[in-house]
C-alpha cells in the first residue's frame, strides 16, 4: 500500500500500533507532521516508550507504519523495515554513552556510523551543544546535563531523518533541566529535523512542542497542534493540575522598570512553515512564518530576558485564571481579557471543579480555559454565552 492510499498527504508519520505486552495493549493511529517538534504525553505506564520503540523498529507491533513515502512497516506483521536503516536518532533517558571512550570518541563512533552526509558537522554540533570544553572528559567525569548535552550530539551524527527523544531530562534535577531545555529549543529552532518528544512532564512538552499526542493506559485520548489540544476541556479535565492553553505570543514591548514585557497573542490560525533560509549560526535551515501574523490581545509576562519581536511560548494553566462578570477595577492583576463562555464541563474527578473554556473577543480563534467552583459559577449565573472578564496573573503566566 503506498502512503497517499492510507491517509492524507499533510501529516506525514502515519501509522496503526497495536502492542501486546502481557496485560497491557498499547493500540493508537498516529498522525505527525514531519517538522518540528511533536510531544508524546501520558502518565508512567501509559505506553510512550512503548509507541516510541515501535516507530524505531526496536519493538515488534501489530499494524503499518509510514515515513512519508516510505513504508516502514507494512499491514499486519508485514515486513518491516529494519531498525538501522530508519536513519533515527534515538536519545535514551540515561544517555547511554560508551563508558570506555570520551565525549569526542563517542561522537566520533556516531559519525563513522552516518550512512548518509549530516545535516551537521562534527564543529557545528559541538558548537550547538556548547560541548567544546567537555570533548576529553570520560562520562563518569560529566553531569547527568552534559551526558544528555553529548547524547544528543551523537543522536545528531548518525545523519537522521528524525530524532526521537525518550524522557531525555527525566534523570536530571530541575537545575540541569533548566539548563538542557534552550538547547533542545535551540534544535529545534536551527536545524530541520523533526523530533519525536516523549514525556510525562507536560512543562517541558508545552514548552517545547507544536503538536502533541496524549497517551492514557495504551489509547489515544487527544492528538493534534498543541493549542487545538490544550484548548479542550475534555483534555482539562483528564491533565488535572497540569490544565491550560498554550499559545504563541510576539514581544512588543519591554519594561525594564517592571521586569515585565507585553506580548501579542499570536493568531494560532498562523502556522510556521520551513523555509531554506541559513540560519544565523550557518548550522542549516531555519523556520519563518511566511503570512504576518495578526496581533490581538496583548498580556504582561515576566521578562526572561526577552527582546522586541521574540515569539515566546506562553503557557497558561487553568487553574491560575480567575472569571468576573465585570471587568475588574483596581485589581493587582495585570492581565484582564474580555471574552464569551463557549463550553463548560463538570470535572468528574472533584465534584466542587468546573472547567470553563472562554473565547477571547479580539482573538475569536484563541480560547483561555479557567477551572472555578462550581459555586462561583453558580453564584456568578455563568453559562455559555455569557459575557466576562478573564483574569490572569503575569506572573502565573509561563513563557
Ligand atoms: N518487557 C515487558 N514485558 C511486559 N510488560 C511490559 C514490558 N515493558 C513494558 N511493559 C508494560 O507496558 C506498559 C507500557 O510501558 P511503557 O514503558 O511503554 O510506558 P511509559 O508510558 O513509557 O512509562 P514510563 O513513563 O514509566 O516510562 C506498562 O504497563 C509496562 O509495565
Amino acid at each position: 500500500m503506498k502512503q497517499s492510499e492510507f491517509n492524507n498527504n499533510n501529516y506525514q508519520i502515519q501509522g496503526d500500533i497495536r502492542v501486546k505486552k502481557n496485560n497491557f495493549m498499547l493500540d493508537v493511529s498516529i498522525n505527525f507532521p514531519l517538522n518540528g517538534v511533536t510531544g508524546i504525553f501520558g502518565h508512567s505506564g501509559a505506553g510512550k516508550t512503548t509507541l516510541l520503540r515501535s516507530i524505531a523498529g526496536l519493538e515488534a507491533f501489530k499494524g503499518q507504519l509510514f515515513f512519508g513515502e516510505s513504508c516502514w512497516q507494512q499491514k499486519g506483521y508485514g515486513k518491516s523495515l529494519p531498525a538501522h536503516q530508519r536513519s533515527i536518532g534515538y536519545v535514551f533517558q540515561d544517555a547511554g554513552l560508551f563508558l570506555h571512550l570520551t565525549a569526542e570518541g563517542n561522537l566520533r563512533f556516531a559519525e563513522k556510523r552516518a550512512t548518509e552526509k549530516s545535516i551537521i558537522s562534527f564543529d557545528q554540533v559541538v558548537e550547538l551543544l556548547s560541548l567544546n570544553k567537555l570533548l576529553n572528559n570520560k562520562p563518569e567525569q560529566l553531569s547527568g546535563g552534559e551526558k544528555q548535552r553529548v547524547a544528543i550530539a551523537r543522536a545528531l551524527l548518525i545523519a537522521p531523518k528524525i530524532l526521537l527523544l525518550d524522557e531525555p531530562l527525566a534523570s536530571l534535577g530541575r537545575t540541569h533541566k533548566e539548563d538542557i531545555l534552550p538547547y533542545l529549543e535551540r534544535l529545534k529552532g536551527e536545524l530541520n529535523i523533526p523530533m519525536l518528544y516523549v514525556s510525562h512532564n507536560m512543562d517541558e512538552i508545552a514548552r517545547l512542542s507544536d503538536h502533541i499526542l496524549l497517551l492514557e493506559n495504551g489509547n489515544k485520548l487527544a492528538e493534534g497542534p498543541i493549542h487545538q489540544v490544550t484548548s479542550q476541556l475534555a483534555v482539562s479535565e483528564q491533565l488535572m493540575s497540569d490544565a491550560g492553553v498554550v499559545m504563541e505570543g510576539k514581544v512588543t514591548a519591554v519594561h525594564d522598570d517592571w521586569h515585565l514585557v507585553e506580548a501579542a497573542i499570536v493568531s494560532s490560525t498562523e502556522t510556521p512553515t520551513v523555509t531554506n533560509e541559513s540560519a544565523s549560526s550557518g548550522i542549516v535551515l531555519n523556520k519563518s512564518i511566511t503570512k504576518k501574523p495578526e496581533l490581538n490581545n496583548s498580556l504582561w509576562l515576566k521578562n526572561n530576558n526577552f527582546t522586541v519581536d521574540k515569539t515566546v511560548r506562553i503557557r497558561i494553566l487553568a487553574k491560575d485564571v480567575s472569571i468576573s462578570k465585570d471587568k475588574p477595577k483596581l485589581s493587582s492583576i495585570l492581565n484582564q481579557l474580555p471574552g464569551s463562555i463557549v463550553e463548560i464541563l463538570n470535572d468528574k474527578h472533584d465534584q466542587a471543579i468546573m472547567h470553563v473554556k472562554v473565547c477571547c473577543n479580539e482573538s475569536p480563534d484563541q480560547f483561555v480555559i479557567a477551572s472555578i467552583t462550581k459555586k462561583s459559577l453558580e453564584e456568578l449565573a455563568l453559562s455559555v454565552g455569557s459575557s466576562v472578564w478573564l483574569q490572569i496573573k503575569s506572573v502565573a503566566v509561563i513563557a
